[in-house]
């Protein structure tokens, strides 16, 4: 018997028969002989529990097989140089450009001293005697640490990191639970200057290049002033001809284990062959801007210099400013390959039908896109070229906020080990996550890696897409819940980008109202909104793709008196689409509008498919029906006066498209 229970053996104080301080051995009456001994396993071959404990951890498998060719002894060195570059190239990144060249750099964490880093320190043999302090100091980084490395470091280290009953990281962003848009800036230089898109409507804010580099170096020293920082090496973007190497070096595990799960994760083959990364952001969220600085506004600033491909993050720990600034730069690198970035979700069939979901924050990209009968591509950025649509995110990053297991299983699925949880409330003690408790914000959200939805299509791309779906959540519920559009309608609500901004998302919007926001991303994009809204009309006329415009909104009245379209019937809708039996379906046009409806639609109640019927009150349907259509027509004479495309018969097609009235 394996098993020595008290009252069958004996128990003592020392490890000899006498304890430390003289006690006698406690004997019970058995002799020694009936002792029970636990001989079930061998002894542990360590004499101490220093040696026990250095048996627990073994290296990280070789990444690259040794080669014949090579020899071990030629791997070796190679693999001293590669490291040696790694650390070059780390402590360039993290070099302040006023002062010394660049922080002496040692991989590893501080605190595990007697674990000798895996790497010595860079030398960097200057004759001369340092003149600052800072060029005494050392700078740890951990570099693409493992989901359960930074759950240790982020439980360890950070306030507000808890691991949830179903294996999550609850974590808290502080002050800042969404995006800060108005405090997003962009270098206007020779070049920034007559491309980007500036001025009214624009998201790009301007500012100087000598103001970047005042809140590059105040970053810059701030990470170095730390103990440690992460860095995290990852890929943007699944089409290998247009991929895109992005480093990101932060100061909580939270945001490193936010982008390994939203950006593309590199083998160790990948790794090792990095080199140099095309775009760096330096996020310091817990280190505020100084207001005495030009241009700064508040004490967030996320800057962008596109010359020097790299962002600072000032002022704000919300992750999602990490994800959604490298959307903004793939926003301006694709289109100059002739790529169209797109604000979507994508999903494809099981016969090959690839489907589009334009949408602002909460219209229900991520919601629709994650579908159980279809294969995931992604569900916020992607890219559509030559060769199709590729997502440009290895992750996925969901609203959580009344999440049930029911309506979105997958999502529900997805929450467990590895995945982040920002902003949730849970039970102290069961760690069970009430995700309908707003306490901390409305905008409560999980990141984890598209691998986690079960069905998820890896690598992420596709072909050419076959319906593109514009999602509008119309809080003024006067939008059918689903119309079948032209092209050039489809152009004309692609550039007005309504919906109605849900609570949360954006800092400072607590009721629902109406917005419009061009491309369905205006706060994403840098060039002028008819640039991309031109290469959408070629891609959809060129591969014949149908648009349709979805309300994910209000029925039965506006915000307040009407309701929520459920997502079932949303659901039904979208499977229509998918399966091209709306295409086939009876259609009646609206007033106002002109959108084509479809009479029925299976598992779908008829009457709510023309919203006037839903309201009881018709003249305030109407009275409402036109103050939306006055809404769309006053944002889109911000637009009238650019030609989309070649063709002026296109344009001209797009400004009989809207709302006539
Ligand atoms: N009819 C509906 N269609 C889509 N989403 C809906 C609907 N009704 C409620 N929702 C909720 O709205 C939210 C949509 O958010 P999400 O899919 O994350 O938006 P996005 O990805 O576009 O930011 C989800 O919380 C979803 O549960
Ligand atoms: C992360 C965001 O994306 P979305 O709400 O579109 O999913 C955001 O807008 O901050
Ligand atoms: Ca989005
Ligand atoms: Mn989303």
């Amino acid at each position: 018997m394996a098993n020595c229970g008290i009252g069958n053996g004996e128990f003592s104080f020392g490890s000899s028969g006498v304890g430390q301080n003289g006690l006698a051995k406690i004997q019970t009456q058995r002799k020694e002989a009936d002792v029970c001994h636990d001989d079930s396993a061998a002894p542990v071959k360590a004499q101490t529990i220093d040696e026990l404990h250095s048996l627990q951890k073994k290296k990280s498998a070789p990444t690259t097989p040794l080669t014949d060719t090579q020899g071990a002894f030629a791997n070796n060195i190679s693999e001293i140089e590669r490291q040696k570059l790694q650390l070059q190239s780390i402590s360039a990144s993290l070099a302040s450009l006023t002062r010394e060249t660049g922080p002496k750099v040692v991989k590893g964490d501080p605190s595990r001293k007697h674990e000798a880093p895996k790497v010595t320190h860079v030398h960097h043999f200057t004759p001369t005697i340092a003149v600052s302090d800072s060029a005494l100091k050392f700078t740890h980084f951990l570099y693409n640490l493992s989901p359960a490395e930074l759950y240790e470091q982020a439980i360890k280290y950070e306030k507000g990191s808890f691991i949830t009953s179903t294996g999550a990281l609850a974590t808290l962003s502080g002050a800042k639970t969404g995006r800060s848009p108005r405090d997003k800036r962009v270098v206007k230089d020779e070049t920034t200057e007559d491309e980007l898109w500036w001025g009214k409507g624009s998201p790009n804010i301007e500012m100087d290049e000598h103001t970047f580099m005042v809140n590059r170096e105040r970053a810059v020293d701030y990470l170095n002033s730390l103990d440690k920082v992460f860095v995290n090496d990852q890929f943007l973007n699944w089409d290998p001809e247009h991929r895109i190497k992005v480093r990101i070096i932060s100061a909580r595990a939270y945001h490193s284990l936010f982008m390994h799960n939203m950006c593309i994760r590199p083998t160790p083959e990948e790794l090792e062959n990095f080199g140099t990364p095309d775009f760096t952001i330096y996020n310091a969220g817990q280190f505020p801007c100084n207001r005495y600085t030009h241009y700064m506004t508040t004490s967030t600033s996320i800057d962008l210099n596109l010359a020097r491909r790299e962002m600072v993050i000032l002022g704000t720990q919300y992750a999602g400013e990490m994800k959604k600034g490298l959307f903004s730069v793939m926003h301006y690198l694709m289109p100059k390959r002739q790529i169209l970035s797109l604000h979507s979700g994508c999903n494809i069939g099981k016969d090959g039908d690839v489907a589009l979901f334009f949408g602002l924050s909460g219209t229900g990209k991520t919601t629709l896109s994650t579908d159980h009968n279809r294969y995931l591509i992604g569900d916020d950025e992607h890219c559509w070229s030559e060769n199709g649509v590729s997502n440009i995110e290895g992750g996925c990053y969901a609203k959580c906020i009344d999440l049930s297991k029911e309506k979105e299983p997958d999502i529900w699925n997805a929450i467990k080990f590895g995945t982040v949880l920002e902003n949730v409330v849970f039970d102290e003690h069961t760690r069970e996550v009430d995700h309908s408790d707003k306490s901390v914000t409305e905008n409560t959200r999980a990141a984890y890696p598209i691998e986690y939805i079960p069905n998820a299509k890896i690598p992420c791309v596709g072909p050419h897409p076959k319906n593109v779906i514009l999602l509008a959540c119309d809080a003024f519920g006067v939008l059918p819940p689903v119309s079948k559009l032209s092209l050039a309608q489809t152009m004309y609500h692609f550039i007005s980008g309504y919906t109605a901004l849900v609570a949360g998302t954006e800092e400072g919007v607590k009721e629902p109202q109406a917005t419009f926001s061009a491309c369905f991303g205006a706060a994403f994009i840098m060039l002028h909104p008819t640039k991309y809204a031109a290469m959408l009309a070629e891609k959809m006329q060129k591969h014949g793709a149908t648009g349709w415009l979805v309300n994910t909104g209000w029925s039965g009245g506006s915000y307040g008196s009407g309701n929520r379209i459920k997502l079932a019937y949303t659901r039904r809708i979208i499977n229509a689409i998918h399966s091209g039996s709306l295409l086939e379906a009876n259609y009646k046009k609206t007033d106002v509008f002109g959108l084509e409806i479809p009479t029925e639609i299976e598992g779908v109640p008829s009457e709510i498919l023309d919203p006037v019927n839903t309201w009881p009150d018709k003249k305030a349907y109407n009275d409402t029906l036109l103050k939306l259509a006055g809404l769309f027509k006053k944002n889109f004479g911000g637009f009238t006066n650019y030609k989309i495309g070649k063709d002026s018969k296109l344009t001209e097609e797009i400004l009989a498209a809207g709302p006539i009235f």
